[in-house]
């Protein structure tokens, strides 16, 4: 992992539907830091998130990803420097249900031409450090929390200097949720990668080391 932070976000504007949604955003995300960020619906959360994985480009602004300013890269720039540094983890998992956990997991390996044998290590030893049983069985065969926990593991195969969660625990109940939050929120000192999870949840908030407010199109500090 190189010196950059894995995140720094400077002066970042963006209007749409003739509203200013976001006005002045700055927010920085060491190694080894896990920061969460709250808000009322429609505060531009999920928007924000877009932006950093270059999806939507912001008006002013830029977005340091591990040195790099995302909002500079295009087309196959772009693709290529998100694989390689950033990892995303989807309120549903966003996994292939017919295939196995080990096989979701080195997929993200294989795609990014990583070959086979260290790719299925690589993703059964994360599986292990996850705590998901490594079997044969149908990702779709497993329980809610068990599945977000392979999205993590599918996040960090390709072992990013930041990682993003957005609501990764919105469709879990009590018990899942706390222990898929308790996996999240050990990555980055296991991993020393910087975590950024958009969450609903003070549950869930409140195991970041910083938890941020999106308020007004500026994120204010709550602690
Ligand atoms: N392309 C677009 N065109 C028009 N309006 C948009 C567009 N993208 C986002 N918005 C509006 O911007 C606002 C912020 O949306 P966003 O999904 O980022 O909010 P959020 O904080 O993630 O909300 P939630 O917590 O409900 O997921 C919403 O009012 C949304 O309708």
């Amino acid at each position: 992992m190189s010196d950059a932070l894995p995140l720094e976000v400077r002066e970042l504007g963006y209007e749409v539907g003739g509203r200013r949604l976001l006005d002045g955003l700055e927010l920085a995300v060491s190694g080894g830091e896990s920061v969460a960020v709250m808000g009322p619906s429609g505060s531009g959360k999920s928007t924000l998130l877009s932006i950093l994985l270059g999806l939507v480009r912001p008006d002013v602004g830029s977005v340091l990803v591990a040195g790099r300013d995302v909002v500079a890269l295009r087309g196959r720039r772009l693709a290529e420097h998100r694989r390689k540094h950033v990892g995303m983890v989807f309120q549903f998992g966003e996994l292939l249900p017919e295939l196995s956990p080990m096989e979701n997991v080195a997929l993200a390996a294989l795609l990014d031409g990583v070959d086979r044998d260290r790719a299925y290590d690589d993703s059964r030893k994360l599986l292990d450090e996850l705590g998901v049983p490594v079997t044969d069985t149908a990702t779709s065969e497993l329980s809610g929390g068990e599945r977000q926990r392979v999205a993590v593991a599918r996040a960090l195969i390709g072992s990013p200097a930041l990682l993003l969660a957005d609501e990764p625990t919105g469709a879990l109940d009590e018990t899942s949720r706390d222990h898929v939050a308790e996996t999240l929120f050990a990555v980055p000192a296991a991993r020393g990668c910087g975590l950024l999870v958009v969450t609903h949840d003070p549950a869930v908030a409140n195991r970041a080391d910083r938890v941020m407010h999106l308020e007004q199109g500026a994120l204010a500090g709550a602690r």
